[in-house]
Order: C-alpha cells, then sequence, then structure tokens
C-alpha cells in the first residue's frame, strides 16, 4: 500500500526554484498497478525517488505499508529499501561484469540472506521472467530486453511489497516493451505487489488498473484502463 499526501518538493539550483511537485495525493492499493503519465521535466522520476526514500520531500506525507517514509530516519529509509521497495530503472543499471544470477542475487547478500536460500531464490526468479536459460550470461551479452527482465527478478529477489518502475520500457523496442509490461502486470497480480510504473509511453497505459498524470507538480486521474 502507498498512501501519498499533501507531497511538495522544490529544487534550487542557479538562479532559481523549480517547484517539482506541488502538492500531490495519490493511493494505491496491493496488487494495483497505477501508471504515472506526464511530459519530460513534469517530475516523474521526483515522486518515484521520493516514494523509495532517495530524496526528501520538502513537506507532506508517504506512507508505505503504513510506515511512514518521509517521517523515516536514514537507517530506516536504507531499511526501506533493502527489504520493502524494488526500483527498477529505464537504463537497467546492471553490475556489468556480474552474471545475471549474481546480479539478481546482489540484493540478497546484502541482507546476508543465507547462500542456499539465496541459490534457490535467484533460480525461481530466473525461471520466472523467463531466463533460467542465461543465468551465466553477462549484461553484454544479452538483449535489452533480457537485460530489463533481469533487472525486474532483481528488484523482486527482496520479495518486495512495493515496486516502482521509472520508464522501464524506454529502452526497449514496442514488442519487447510489451512483453516486460505483461511480466510486470502478471508479477503485481500475482504477488499483490502494490506498484507504480512512470511513463511517457502511452502503450504502458493499457496495463494500468489507473493511470494518472502528473502536470505541473499535480496530478489529475487520466484514466481507467481495462486490462
Ligand atoms: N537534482 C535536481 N536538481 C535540480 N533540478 C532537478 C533535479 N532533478 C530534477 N530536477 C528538475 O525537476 C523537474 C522534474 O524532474 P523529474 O526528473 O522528476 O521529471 P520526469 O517527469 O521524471 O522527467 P523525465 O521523463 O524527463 O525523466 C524538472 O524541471 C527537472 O529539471
Amino acid at each position: 500500500m502507498i498512501r501519498i499526501r499533501d507531497l511538495h518538493k522544490s529544487y534550487h539550483h542557479g538562479g532559481g526554484d523549480v517547484h517539482a511537485l506541488r502538492g500531490v495525493d495519490l493511493d494505491v492499493a496491493p496488487g494495483q498497478l497505477t501508471v504515472l503519465t506526464g511530459r519530460s521535466g513534469a517530475g516523474k522520476s521526483t515522486l518515484l525517488s521520493l516514494v523509495a526514500g532517495l530524496r526528501r520531500a520538502d513537506r507532506g506525507e508517504i506512507e508505505v505499508d503504513g510506515r511512514s517514509v518521509t517521517a523515516a530516519d536514514e537507517g530506516e529509509l536504507v531499511a526501506l529499501r533493502r527489504t520493502t521497495v524494488g526500483v527498477v530503472y529505464q537504463d537497467f543499471a546492471l553490475l556489468p561484469l556480474l552474471t545475471a544470477e549474481e546480479n539478481v542475487g546482489l540484493p540478497l547478500r546484502i541482507t546476508r540472506t543465507d547462500p542456499a536460500e539465496r541459490d534457490a531464490l535467484v533460480a525461481e526468479l530466473l525461471d520466472r521472467v523467463g531466463l533460467a536459460a542465461h543465468a551465466g550470461q553477462r549484461p553484454d551479452e544479452m538483449s535489452g530486453g533480457q537485460q530489463q527482465r533481469v533487472a525486474i527478478a532483481r528488484a523482486l529477489a527482496i520479495r518486495p511489497t512495493v515496486l516502482l518502475a521509472d520508464e522501464p520500457t524506454a529502452q526497449l523496442d514496442s514488442e519487447t516493451g510489451a512483453q516486460v509490461m505483461d511480466l510486470l502486470r502478471t508479477l503485481v497480480a500475482e504477488q499483490g505487489t502494490t506498484a507504480i510504473v512512470a511513463t511517457h509511453d502511452p502503450a504502458v497505459e493499457g496495463y494500468a488498473d489507473t493511470v494518472v498524470h502528473l502536470d505541473d507538480g499535480t496530478l489529475t486521474p487520466a484514466a481507467v484502463a481495462g486490462g
């Protein structure tokens, strides 16, 4: 569950301020995928980074599974990212020298998960994203779509209750993007994950339970998709 109330965030640089978010309210329920649309610079990445606790809000509240992100101290934010919130990025953000299975297993090394349990979970996740046969390959030996599926498996390794994806299809052709969104939608429904996907790709809206539109720092409901 994600609950956002009256969220504000400004950036100060050069001669002026950029008021990226001006009072955003949003609720996303477990098992629901919300697609966040808006032009480049509308504040989509800013909103996701605040939910993930990677940046601090100026004002307002964010709760994830009933726990306050906005009131959390740095240690609690680290714990949040290690146990609760999984993030998928547009450029995949895989470590280039590690194989697919090593990339997926990395969050579980950080949390010192028992190695046997880790290996079993990594194998299960790679199988789930259709990459069991590619476990030993490095990112530069895989296609963009395969790399994004590795990144999704890595985000899911901590068994997150919240999944945030920032332009997950931006580097992919339309068919591969559709496969990645199909996979994300299925995983969200199966696992009861609370998901926000930021995109400027209209095709992604078809995978949403709810579409919201960010413009000039405020959020408006855009449409309810059928899929
Ligand atoms: N670290 C920063 N310092 C200063 N300004 C920033 C910073 N990050 C973002 N901004 C500004 O805040 C606004 C919102 O940016 P943000 O990246 O959240 O938008 P976005 O909707 O994700 O855009 P895109 O689709 O291009 O990624 C923009 O005007 C941007 O220039």
